[in-house]
């Protein structure tokens, strides 16, 4: 059974029940770049005035800026560029991506300036301006360098807290009130993006063959989905942890996952709350919800840390801690990396190395995209982990000084050799859109299993010439890589990756002027399907007052739309029908839908306490 110092080990670093009339249904129902382009200075058209400090007039990626070849000279390139963290045994090699000294050196001040502002924010300034926010999740694996001793306490306090909990979980003194186990054996984790991406990535990538707890993760409104992981637990529902993460507290999709699990508890006759735990910040919806009710655990999320980047704090610390993953390991990964990542020589700090490659290879524009290719089936979600931190960092429609910029960098990818059967053909041979990112792993196994499957020849050096033959297949054709190396997949070199993209954002995000902490992007779509739902209520009351008529009164869309006072949002009203049919709570009694006009719709229940509201 794992103990305290097992899991923490090392040292740190619709249901209404109304009168209801049911109806019948009426019917049944070469060189780079290969295509010369204009030159693409680095500079802004028109710089705001605090731009125009950081900008560098001269720095402009040379028209026909060419790949070195040359054997000889390449191994120099790589010689000299590459990086290594000797106690994270982790390399970061830039040899192939074809930035000229001159282009370094014209970056230099740029750079100086972006490393600044890092060292500013650590210590606790505004990084985050229109939410008038700190960035804390540095402080999260060295306490130490919160700005208050408050927040050193609150952080050093969570992780004890986390700690104990875990530990009493997987040791059975905290146990589930009516499973016959004894213990927890589940973990089922609702959340969804940052709440959600982190903690998918790390039990991916960390957890063991059988950890004590198995964990498994509602992160969408999919009904479907939601059925199907509360069906996979079957009568391990009584031995099943649920954690609810959501920093706001009032995500719809997490609450809905919630809601629809303690409907499926209720049904099994459980109590909910003496299996249910929530992360989310302090007085938050889902915060007062599970105090109120008693759940049986609840942890901090930090005002100053993103979800995209809160894999050091509860959210990611504790599934992690109840899989039996050294977390304290994963603490002292990122602490290393930070700790490197605070260099001001460009060369040996390798989140700047990253953010220099990236703003090389995309122009300082996202004018290509991200692949990450990871040479390892347990770094599977790393793409996916990393599409959020970028994309949702970088995506932004304005920079600092409210230009109108369009930043951003797309990322995709999923592992290697196994997309070399799939998208790696377009990469080598087909548009030239992208970069491409290669994690290696230098350990094919644990020591002591390998074995030759053909004279002289692992499964794992077919893997490794599989990496290195794409690497070099992709530059022969002009096609730009960074290769991360660890030497295994440990909590400590996943930490160490974790830190070391986090941070590699946050410089770019500097190079380009850009605030990466806060998404007001996302707001758009959730206020767009609040006003559908809005919409859809509008229809539904209408349809019912035609459905309770004597007879009952079908409806064109159109009568439908005019009745809402929506003329306008007929498109919409006739997607709400379609989706309400397709589920059996509309009728078609006349025509289908793939003629919109020819339908009439009502329909089969009429709910009178509706009507007369
Ligand atoms: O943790 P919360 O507040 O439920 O938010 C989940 C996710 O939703 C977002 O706010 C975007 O919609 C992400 O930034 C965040 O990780």
């Amino acid at each position: 059974m794992a103990s305290i110092s097992g899991i923490c080990s090392s040292s740190p670093t619709l249901n209404h029940s109304t009168p209801k009339r049911r109806r019948t249904p009426l019917l049944p129902s070469s060189s780079f770049p290969s295509k010369p382009s204009p030159p693409r200075s680095l500079a802004r058209e028109t710089p705001a005035p605090q731009q125009q400090q950081q900008q560098l007039s001269a720095v402009t990626k040379p028209l026909h800026a060419g790949l070195e070849k040359e054997p000889r000279a390449l191994w120099r390139r790589y010689v000299e560029w590459l990086y290594q963290h000797k106690e994270l045994g982790l390399y970061l090699d830039v040899s192939r991506v074809g930035f000229s000294d001159d282009f370094v050196r014209e970056m230099e001040p740029r750079f100086h300036a972006a490393l600044r502002a890092m060292e500013d924010l650590e210590k606790g300034a505004i990084a985050n301006p229109d939410e008038g926010r700190m960035v804390g999740h540095y402080w999260l694996r060295d306490s130490a360098r919160a700005p208050t001793s408050f927040l050193k306490s609150q952080i050093d306090n969570t992780l004890v807290a986390i700690c104990t909990f875990a530990d009493d979980v997987v040791t059975g003194k905290i146990k589930p009130p009516s499973s016959p186990e004894g213990r927890f054996t589940q973990i089922l984790s609702v959340g969804i993006g940052g709440s959600a991406l982190g903690p998918q990535f790390v039990a991916e990538a960390l957890a063991p063959d059988n950890p004590p707890l198995k964990i498994r993760f509602i992160d969408n409104t999919d009904p479907a989905g939601i059925d199907h992981q509360i069906a996979q637990l079957g009568p391990e529902l009584a031995s099943t942890l649920v954690i609810v993460i959501s920093k706001s507290g009032g995500t719809p999709e997490t609450r809905n996952g919630l809601l629809e699990v303690q409907k499926a508890f209720r049904e099994a006759g459980l109590s909910f709350p003496k299996q249910g735990v929530a992360i989310t910040q302090e007085n938050s919806l889902l915060d007062n919800t599970a105090r109120i009710e008693g759940w049986l655990a609840r942890f901090p999320m930090f005002d100053w840390v993103g979800g995209r980047t809160s894999e050091m704090s509860a959210v990611g610390l504790l599934p992690a801690a109840l899989q039996s993953i050294d977390i304290r390991e994963m603490l002292a990964g990122a602490a290393l990396m930070d700790e490197a990542n605070r260099s001001t020589v460009i060369r040996n700090n390798p989140a700047a190395l990253l953010a220099l490659c990236w703003y090389w290879a995309t122009d300082g524009v996202g004018s290509k995209d991200m692949v990450i290719l990871p040479y390892k089936d347990s770094l599977l979600l790393f793409s996916r982990y990393l599409q959020q931190l970028v994309m949702e960092s970088l995506g932004k429609e304005f920079d600092l000084n409210g230009n109108r910029v369009n930043q951003g960098i797309s990322v995709y990818g999923n592992k290697g050799s196994t997309d070399q059967h799939a998208y790696i053909q377009q990469l080598r041979e087909g548009v030239h859109n992208f970069f491409v990112t290669f994690i290696e792993v230098l350990r094919d196994r644990p020591p002591g299993h390998d074995w030759e499957l053909e004279p002289g020849v692992t499964c794992g050096d077919y893997l490794f010439g599989m990496l290195q033959g794409t690497r070099s297949a992709l530059y022969a054709n002009n096609r730009e890589s960074i290769t991360v190396t660890v030497q295994e997949v440990t909590p400590r070199s996943v930490g160490a990756l974790v830190a070391l993209y986090e941070r590699a954002v946050g410089i770019y995000a500097s190079l380009v002027n850009i605030n990466a902490y806060h998404q007001p992007g996302v707001e758009a779509g959730k206020k767009a399907a609040g006003e559908v739902l809005a919409l859809q209520k509008r229809v539904l009351a209408v349809l019912n007052e035609a459905s309770c008529k004597e007879p009952v009164e079908p409806l064109t869309l159109e009568e439908v739309a005019d009745r809402c006072h929506a003329p306008e949002d007929i498109e919409m009203i006739y997607k709400i029908i379609a989706h309400m049919a397709a589920n059996d709570r509309a009728l078609i009694a006349e025509g289908n839908c793939g003629s919109p006009r020819s339908i009439k719709v009502f329909l089969g229940e009429c709910n009178l306490d509706e009507l007369y509201a």
